[in-house]
Parts: C-alpha cells; structure tokens; sequence
C-alpha cells in the first residue's frame, strides 16, 4: 500500500455497561483507502467499536478522530462522510428498490441517479422489485448501495457476507474491493477467516476489548509459520469450497 494516511484514528477507547468493561483501551488507525478488517470472538467488542467511531454509541473514555474531525466535538461532520448498513428492519416493505434509494437519497439531501446507484451493485434489473422479494445475496448489494448514496469516504459493514452461498460471498468481495479501489475506505467485521484473508488490507484481531494482533493477513500469518507453527493434517491443493464453485459455477445466480 503506497498511502498511509490515517482516516480513522482510535486512542485508548473504553466502553463500560455499567460494571462492565467490554471495551479496554484499544488503540489502532484505518489507512484511506484500505479494507480494515475487525476479527474477534462474539461478544469481543467489535461492533461496540464501530456503533462508537460512526458516532451512532457513546463511549466511556478516548479519543476518536475520523477524517480530521473529533466524535465528541463534530458528530454531525462524521455523519455527513460515512456510510453505515441499516438492519433490513429499516427498509419499507411496499416501496421498490428505486423508490428505496429517492427515499434514502432525499433523507441524506444527495443528488444522485438512482438507476446509477443500482448498477453500481449490479441490481439495475430489480429497479421495480420489492426489497422483501430478493434473495439474500441481492439483499446485502442494495443494503450496501445505501451505503453509498451519501458519497461517503468511509464505510462500515457488519458481517456482510453472512448467510450467503459461496458465488454470492466471492461477488460481494469483488463489489466490496471495486468500491475499495474507486476510493472509499471500507472498515468490515466478518467471522470468515477466508474472506478476511482473501479481502482485508489489514486486520486488528479483538479478544475481551482488546486489540491482540494488528497487520497485513500476510504478514500475521508468516509470523505464525516463522514461530513454527504447522497445521497437523496435509492440506490439499482443494478445499469443499472450491468443489462447490466448480460444480456449480461462478456466475451471479440470483
Ligand atoms: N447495550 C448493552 N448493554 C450491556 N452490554 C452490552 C450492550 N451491548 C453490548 N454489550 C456487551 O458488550 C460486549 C461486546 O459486545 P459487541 O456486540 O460489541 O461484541 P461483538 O464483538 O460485536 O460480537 P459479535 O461478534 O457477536 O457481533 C458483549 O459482552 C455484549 O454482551
């Protein structure tokens, strides 16, 4: 990566629920115009860190810029620059995916072509469809052009591929690193290790709020095998992943 540019900056973030701590002082950086991922165990504290940088949870104690602007002094400049997955809770049942992204784009005051934004996820012939009659993968790839229509510099996304078939994750991470690649920040959580080695720049690994391990997946898996660690079966040259994909093709299916 030739950029190293910090556009996110998190400083000795702590986040109790009363009594307990399930933030403990992390500290780390997001370069622009990388694929961050933030790996962990359920309940290590991950998303408590994303609610806290995209300004949508308050935090105990630390110190979070994001693209020059502080959470505690310019929340509503943070907003204006991110681009944060809605739950599919929030979306209305009877409008069409065009009228979704009018609704959406009137919300955020964004002068955008709605047919554009579609295309941009590959949905353009589901204009006229129902949110409520796409399948799982189309889903995520609308709820990831909301994502967009604010023009953000930086988005976040919750475990984006999970539930989805193998063809719909390896699209998904395609979308993922176009979006990457035309100059958006993109700062994921995923419990795939596969698609965080195949997708993330950089990885932070998060254990009981705190931050374990923190490099390219490359680097942190070279300095596994350089400590002599050595998986205990013969890997094949194939996995059931790849026997899925060969059978069943790589073409977007749905
Ligand atoms: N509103 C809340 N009140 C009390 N405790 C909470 C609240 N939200 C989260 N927690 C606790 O904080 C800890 C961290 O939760 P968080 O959702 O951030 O974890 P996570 O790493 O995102 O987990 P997962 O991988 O399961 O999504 C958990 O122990 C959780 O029970």
């Amino acid at each position: 990566m030739e950029t190293k540019k910090a556009i996110i900056s998190v400083k000795d973030l702590v986040k109790k629920y009363d009594d307990f701590v399930a933030v403990q002082g992390l500290s780390f950086e997001v370069y622009e115009h990388e694929i961050f991922g933030l790996l962990g165990p359920n309940g290590a504290g991950k998303t408590t860190t994303l609610e806290i940088i995209e300004t949508l949870r308050a935090k105990t104690s630390g110190e979070i810029i994001v693209d020059g602007f502080s959470v505690d002094k310019q929340p509503q400049d943070i907003k204006q620059i991110i681009g944060v997955q809605l739950q599919a809770a929030g979306y209305y049942p009877n409008l069409n995916l065009i009228e979704l992204i009018e609704l959406f784009a009137g919300l955020y005051g964004a002068n955008i072509k709605p047919m554009e934004m579609l295309e941009k996820v590959n949905l353009q012939d589901k204009a006229k469809a129902k949110y409520k009659a796409l399948s799982g993968g189309q889903k995520q790839r609308f709820s990831i052009a909301t994502t967009l229509i604010n023009q953000p510099k930086i988005i976040f996304l919750d475990e984006p591929t999970t539930g989805l078939d193998p063809q719909a994750r390896r699209n998904l991470w395609d979308l993922i690193k176009e979006i990457r690649d035309a100059g958006t920040t993109v700062v994921i959580t995923t419990h795939y290790m596969d698609e965080a080695e195949q997708l993330c720049d950089r990885v932070a690994f998060v254990e009981r709020g705190q931050i374990i391990a923190l490099d390219t997946p490359d680097n942190l898996i070279d300095q596994l095998v350089n400590s002599g660690f050595e998986r205990k079966k013969e890997v094949k040259k194939a996995n059931l992943e790849d026997v899925f994909i060969n059978l069943t093709g790589q073409e977007w299916r749905e």
